[in-house]
């Protein structure tokens, strides 16, 4: 069975791919120092937990931080037996063209979110992630990747207010009643949420101007359905696209590899 691990620059997502659906998944801070048998340990205890009694033979990894990658890689050669696949690696086969600039390494969350959706939608798509920063991944007619937009993410905007004015609070995202807030909090709520319907609509809309055509929206990541609730800003919402997209890949390098 395929262990898919999805290594953001905030959380790391583990998920159990019996071929047919998602069996677990599981979700860790993402802490470069981790060791092969912390991961052990955590991941044996929840499936454990969830009386889900398989055998891995399986790993692939797409990671934005670099230096997760060797402690996972020890994860799958000591605990399971096996030689990941690392998105992004020469080794690592993808079913799609990369179009950008040379030189350029596109992070592999987005390489494979540009997978999971061409599989899923077709071409013609922007694939909005809702991450750490907030990403759209323009994917042409064939599939291809061939570039994007990389914005700060929600919550680290609300962060960035923060830590840089000494009379802001910690806030956590919400969609504000009003645009015009009475007190601390909801002025802040107010910039972040209503700036970001904004920045969605107005990126996307140029998008398509550039490309002179209709794509699909489609988005992923845990701040997507609260968007979503106020404005009719995507087509399609995808809670395990990335994953997804892990899945297809994964596939295609046993086929073809
Ligand atoms: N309604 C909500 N209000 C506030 N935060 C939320 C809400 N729903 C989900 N979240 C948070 O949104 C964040 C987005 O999750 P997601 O997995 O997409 O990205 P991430 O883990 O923060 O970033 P990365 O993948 O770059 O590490 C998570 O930290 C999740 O806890
Ligand atoms: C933009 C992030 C941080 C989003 O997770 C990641 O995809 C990344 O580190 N990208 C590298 C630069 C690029 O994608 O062009
Ligand atoms: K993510």
């Amino acid at each position: 069975m395929l262990l898919a691990i999805d290594c953001g620059n905030t959380n790391t997502v583990f998920s159990i791919w019996d071929g047919t659906e998602f069996i677990g998944t599981w979700r860790t801070s993402t802490e470069w120092q981790r060791t092969a048998d912390q991961y052990y340990v955590w991941l044996s205890t929840l499936m454990k937990f969830q009386k889900i009694d398989v055998e891995i033979t399986d790993m692939i990894i797409s990671s934005t931080v670099p230096r997760v990658v060797f402690n996972l890689r020890v994860l799958a050669d000591r605990y399971f037996h096996t030689r990941p696949i690392v998105v992004g690696k020469p080794d690592c086969l993808l079913p799609v063209d990369v179009r950008v600039d040379g030189g350029t390494a596109v992070g592999p969350d987005r390489l494979v979110n540009t997978v999971g959706g061409y599989d899923l939608h077709g071409g013609d798509l922007i694939v909005v992630d809702f991450g750490t920063a907030t990403t759209f991944d323009v994917v042409s007619e064939d599939g291809a990747y061939i570039g994007g937009v990389i914005a700060p993410g929600v919550n680290l905007s609300l962060e960035a207010l923060h830590h840089a004015a000494a009379a802001l609070p910690h806030v956590d995202i919400a969609k504000p009643q009003k645009v015009i807030g009475t007190n601390t909090v909801a002025c802040m709520q107010s910039g972040v949420f209503w700036g970001y319907v904004g920045l969605v609509k107005e990126i996307c809309a140029r998008i398509k101007g550039e490309r002179a055509r209709e794509m699909k929206i489609i988005s992923t990541g845990g701040l997507a359905p609260l968007f979503q609730q106020t404005e009719d800003l995507f087509d399609e919402f995808h809670d395990d696209l990335t994953m997804h997209g892990l899945t297809v890949i994964h596939r295609y390098n046993k086929e073809n590899n």
